[in-house]
């Protein structure tokens, strides 16, 4: 299995390869050449296995050579074991034919956990066959980063650096990026927005001097591999209800365009999806662009579910490459058109999005509404992002099964919940002692040299 560049000028690489580079060299991000084909058969018999032996099944056929069978399936054991429930993606439901996909079991009680953890693993048995140092560097809008420190904290070949925006994460979420005690892992409160977070990184990766001599390597969706283990919980999750005998759809709270990314593949690969909704909230460039065509940033604006507050969605580069027909130069052109605010699709490409995504747009009264309305009905505390998701799969449910993604456990953001529904959710017993532990960051402004200097400093040590 070989990997390409969405902008067609790096070398092609291995899935272990790609794994490690993160950001191809010439700006783009890599994608499987060919995506491999599951059959009904070969999905039917995924219902009822455990979600690690789904996980095996689901990404075995996209690793080439990197890990013998035996060391993949160790590698998934070690990263689902600390997960907090045994079906570690369990299905709700929330009325007829709308069902809530709860993806925050594991240990920083948001999705990322399920990606995160698996690349911890892959990534240190990577760099424990090359002997290899790295320095990570991820930009988070509040749960990429807490995810990654979980999972490369106290590790000694690597140092992780997380750029967050100063203010703009919830204080949970800035607590668990802050509190970790461990000296390799830094977390970087950074002026700006998300956006501006995710535009340094990829300055760091585009900088050949710095990459090659920090040994940059990147856990943001960015990296194929996170793509890859999301693709597994839209196959549980639908065999669960019936498929491939039964078409199923899903709708996800989209901010980076990575998770439901996954979801395109998994359709891609052989799962039968209905309709791919992306839920954005008032952050709606994506919504915008499938019903105008116009993909243009009109700044972040704060929100009560910040996670998504995301205007330059990074994995909407790797659908544009398909909806190109995979011209390489004509992303590279789209996104040099992005420095300057944006771009209009193509009709040819915006029809084959528009074939492949609906889309809606919450606003944060209707984000609070849904938040209250689905506790009074169904007893289910929605976080913000997930309250997002239900809100705009209501307009898309029909005969087809609906399953709306649970992104982040509300307890992750106490304040809005909160104001919503009257009740104030409570960490796991496990993180009651978040607000004693001290705080350890450092406040930086939006600018690259500045950045840079930190992370070089940081790793001489
Ligand atoms: C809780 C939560 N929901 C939804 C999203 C959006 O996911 P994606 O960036 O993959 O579109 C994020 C951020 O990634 C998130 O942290
Ligand atoms: N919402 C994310 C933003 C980064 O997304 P990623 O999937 O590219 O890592 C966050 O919580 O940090």
């Amino acid at each position: 299995m070989r990997y390409i560049s969405t902008r067609g000028q790096a070398p092609e690489l291995s899935f272990a390869e790609a794994m490690m580079t993160g950001l191809a060299r010439d700006g783009g991000l890599y994608v499987p050449a060919h995506v491999p084909q599951m059959s009904a058969q070969e999905i039917s018999a995924l219902a009822g296995l455990p979600y690690e032996e789904v996980t095996f099944r689901v990404m075995w056929p996209f690793l080439g050579d990197t890990f013998t069978e035996v060391q993949f399936r160790g590698l998934i054991a070690a990263a689902y074991k600390g997960f907090g429930h045994d079906a570690r993606a369990p299905l709700v439901q929330l009325g007829p034919n709308h069902f809530l996909l709860e993806l925050f079991h594991g240990p920083t009680l948001a999705f990322k956990d399920f990606a995160m953890q698996l690349l911890g693993q892959m990534m240190q048995a990577d760099l424990a066959k090359s002997g290899q140092r790295i320095t990570i560097v991820g930009a988070t809008s509040g749960d990429t980063g807490s995810a990654a420190m979980e999972a490369f904290r106290g590790l000694s070949n690597v140092d992780l650096f997380i750029l967050y925006p100063h203010g703009r994460v919830s204080e949970v979420q800035r607590r668990q990026m802050t509190t970790p005690s461990e000296a390799n892992v830094h977390a970087i409160a950074m002026d700006g927005d998300f956006d501006d977070c995710q535009a340094r990184v990829k300055d760091m990766f585009n900088d050949m001097d710095f990459r090659d001599g920090v040994r940059l390597a990147g856990v943001n969706s960015i990296n194929w591999a996170r793509v890859l283990a999301q693709v597994v919980y839209y196959f549980s999750s639908a065999v669960a209800l019936g498929a491939p005998g039964r078409r199923v759809s899903f709708t996800v709270p989209t901010g980076n365009f990575g998770d439901i990314f996954a979801g395109y593949i998994a359709r891609a690969m052989g799962l039968p999806i209905d309709q791919l909704v992306v839920a954005t909230n008032h952050n709606d460039i994506l919504d915008r662009a499938l019903r105008t065509g116009e993909h243009r940033t009109n700044g972040v604006k704060p929100s009560i579910s910040p996670s998504m507050d995301i205007q330059v969605s990074s994995n909407f580069e790797r659908v544009l490459f398909d909806a190109y027909g995979r011209d390489g130069m004509a992303v590279a052109q789209l996104m040099g058109e992005m420095k300057s605010g944006g771009f209009t699709i193509s009709q040819s490409a915006l029809q084959m999005l528009r074939e492949q995504f609906a889309s809606g747009r919450c606003s944060e009264d209707e984000t609070s509404a849904t938040i209250r309305a689905a506790f009074a009905y169904t007893g289910e505390v929605l976080c913000p992002h997930s309250a997002v998701g239900v809100k705009v799969a209501e307009a898309h449910l029909g005969v087809v099964p609906m399953i709306t993604l649970a992104t982040a456990h509300p307890a992750k953001f106490p304040d809005a919940v909160e104001a919503a529904m009257g009740v104030r959710p409570a960490l796991p017993d496990r993180m009651a002692d978040l607000f004693d532990r001290d705080e350890r960051l450092t406040r930086l402004p939006n600018d690259l040299a500045v950045l840079q200097a930190h992370i070089r400093e940081r790793i001489a040590n």
